[in-house]
């Protein structure tokens, strides 16, 4: 199947000179969630803003639905829903009334029961005849969603959803982004959060400095760079690593009397066993032991730092 976002060679110079995004490809299959990461100032925004026609590029093509987003620009715009990072909401306007309007500016005709299934799909349509000002943070962000699918898009952007919202909220919007791509949606979001990637995304992307270092599905990226690490709590405290564990690079705590070992989860030999083995010739006891898999956070640390 042909990918419904297709992005070649891509790359902005903004006239300062400053090189925002360097050759960027990626196709996006549809109905996927591709979660971008990547730090302040990676590119993230400027991409979006290319593929919706905000932002020129300086080369390299982009298109949605087999639409070139220059060239076909209303076509590929007609297909795409943006919900923008700043909060934006004429504040005398009534939520219907806001996506009315909207629906109006994609020159179609007004449909009410679209329209409130859009509403009620976002837990939005009790507050239908609210003017947007009377709303919670929460529910202006639901209705900047709402507008963005108005026109009944195929490729939704996320422009960092819940920047700076609570736990609460925060959930609250993974909820609706599911929602959406099981209504076949396919979303695009920017974060600076690993956990968020790492709930609600099929595919990650990361970006930095204007590139994309890497885009895998997110179970397949935490296997392959993912480490484990075994903790072995001891029974007495160890004054110091003895010479003969010195290949094992552990590191020790005094405070819980513990040592940990980072081994490749899917390396052919673990070290595990020789390690137990030298542990014990060298009279150390144990207590107790536990193993844990790093998290996507720990690769986007190692993979950021490891460029820079
Ligand atoms: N109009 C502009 N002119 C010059 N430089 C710009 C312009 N817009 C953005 N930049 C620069 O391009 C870089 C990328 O910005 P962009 O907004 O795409 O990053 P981002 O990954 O979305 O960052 P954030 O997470 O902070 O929103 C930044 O260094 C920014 O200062």
């Amino acid at each position: 199947m042909a990918p419904i976002l297709s992005i070649s060679n891509l790359s902005k110079q903004y006239a300062s000179g400053f090189q925002a995004l360097k050759s960027v490809n990626l196709d996006i299959e549809e109905g996927e969630i591709l979660a971008l990461l990547g730090p302040n100032g990676a590119g993230k925004t400027t991409l979006i803003s290319i593929i919706c026609g905000l932002v020129k590029a300086s080369s390299g093509s982009a298109s949605v639905g087999g639409f070139d987003v220059v060239r076909d620009y209303r076509q590929a715009r007609s297909l795409i829903g943006l919900v923008p990072q700043e909060i934006s909401l004429e504040p005398f306007q009534t939520v219907m009334d806001a996506l009315r309007f909207t629906r109006g500016l994609f020159g179609k005709r007004n449909d009410p029961a679209l329209l409130r299934r859009i509403l009620e799909q976002l837990s939005l349509w009790d507050k239908r005849d609210a003017k947007t000002m009377e709303l919670s943070g929460g529910m202006k962000r639901r209705v900047l969603i709402a507008k963005a699918l108005c026109h009944e898009p195929r490729v939704l952007f996320l422009d960092e959803p819940t920047a700076g919202v609570d736990v609460e909220l925060r959930k609250e919007m993974w909820e609706v982004v599911r929602q959406l791509k099981a209504d076949g949606v396919t979303i695009i979001l920017t974060t600076h959060y690993i956990d968020e990637a790492e709930a609600i995304a099929d595919r990650v992307g990361v970006i930095r400095g204007g590139e994309l270092l890497l885009v895998e599905r997110k179970e397949t990226l935490m296997q392959r760079m993912g480490k484990r690490q075994m903790r072995v709590e001891l029974m007495q405290p160890l004054p110091a690593i003895p010479a003969s564990l010195a290949r094992y690079n552990l590191d020790y705590s005094a405070e819980d009397r513990s040592l940990v070992y980072s081994y490749e989860a899917n390396g052919e030999r673990t070290g595990i066993a020789s390690l137990f083995a030298d542990l014990s010739a060298a009279g150390i006891l144990l207590r107790d032991v536990e193993t844990k898999q790093s998290s996507l956070e720990d690769i986007f640390v190692g993979l950021v730092e490891d460029k820079s």
